[in-house]
């Protein structure tokens, strides 16, 4: 699939700000961005929900409506979405009937991890089942590609790493999947690739590791008293920050800070922390660093 310079504007609002995607068959990609970067906005123009100002949308060849419409693109409904009264069975069913050739339910069920609970009503289930059917909405019509908006928003932790369970029994088939997310740790560890998005551009494409690499500002931290200020000139130092008598540079080269600090008789305590997802995330959509 493909969004080729997709611009979409609210007002005054640029949510989404010429944004070029490409997604290879079967990869698994985070949309990773704070509130408001424009990932829904993105996600709904690729489901043909809403239409751009100006770019191309191409999802198997076809344009979004006919995409989806012939079950190649499933997209889980937000909260809300399912018909009270009716059996989990009969909901999954019925969205599968409104395709020209989906797959047997049952086979359905089992994918999203609920043949348990096909019999059961589905006003009465918990948080965690009801996304879990709603994903089995999502791929009721047998979809190539999966497209998910913060599908574990609402979940407390078990009913996230079930529904990560299932999802990873999709993505073992060769199924693409597209999920918009908050939680880093979720885009880290169920993404092969995490693009960042900020104020509807992307800010970095890579795997997570290439993205902490880009922005790997390890910090470097040491006590030291007096003026300090003259660390912040030491090799690969980019940024220097004091919190008592704790020094903390983050540095894009560690070892030779480290060196340098020694050189100078300055390790007093030498602490040092690798990046994470989140430092590499805040670096990227914040401008204070690289
Ligand atoms: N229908 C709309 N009318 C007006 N402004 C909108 C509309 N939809 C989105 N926006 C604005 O466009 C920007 C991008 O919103 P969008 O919902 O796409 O971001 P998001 O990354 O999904 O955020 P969140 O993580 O909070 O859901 C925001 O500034 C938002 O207020």
């Amino acid at each position: 699939m493909s969004l080729e310079s997709v611009t979409k504007t609210f007002g005054p609002v640029r949510a989404v700000d010429d944004l070029t995607l490409a997604i290879p068959r079967g990869q698994t990609v985070a949309l990773l961005g704070p509130n408001g970067a424009g990932k829904s906005t993105t996600i709904g123009v690729l489901l043909g929900l809403v239409p751009p100002d100006s770019g191309r949308v191409s999802l198997f060849g076809a344009g979004p409506e006919q995409a989806v419409r012939r079950g190649r693109v499933g997209a889980m409904p937000q909260e809300g979405g399912l018909i009270p009264r009716v059996t989990v069975r009969e909901l999954v069913s019925f969205v599968a009937g409104t395709y020209a050739a989906p797959p047997p339910v049952d086979q359905t069920l089992e994918l999203a991890r609920i043949s348990d609970l096909a019999g059961r009503r589905v006003d009465k289930l918990s948080g965690g089942q009801g996304q879990r059917v709603r994903f089995a909405m999502a791929l009721a019509g047998g979809p190539d590609l999966v497209v998910l908006d913060e599908p574990t928003a609402a979940l407390d932790v078990e009913a996230r790493r079930e529904f990560w369970q299932s999802m990873r029994g999709l993505a073992s088939r060769g199924t693409t999947i597209l999920f918009s997310t908050h939680y880093l740790e979720e885009a880290d560890e169920q993404a092969d690739r995490v693009v960042v998005v900020d104020r509807g551009r992307v800010v970095a494409d890579g795997s997570s590791a290439e993205i902490k690499r880009v922005v790997a500002l390890t910090t470097v931290s040491v006590t030291a008293q007096g003026e300090v200020q003259w660390l912040a000139t030491l090799p690969g130092v980019r940024h220097l920050e004091v919190t008592g008598d704790r020094v903390h540079l983050r540095s894009g080269d560690p070892d030779a800070t480290v060196m340098a600090l020694a050189e100078a008789g300055a390790v007093r305590d030498l602490e040092v922390t690798p990046a994470d997802l989140e430092d590499a995330f805040m670096a990227l959509t914040s401008k204070e660093t690289v």
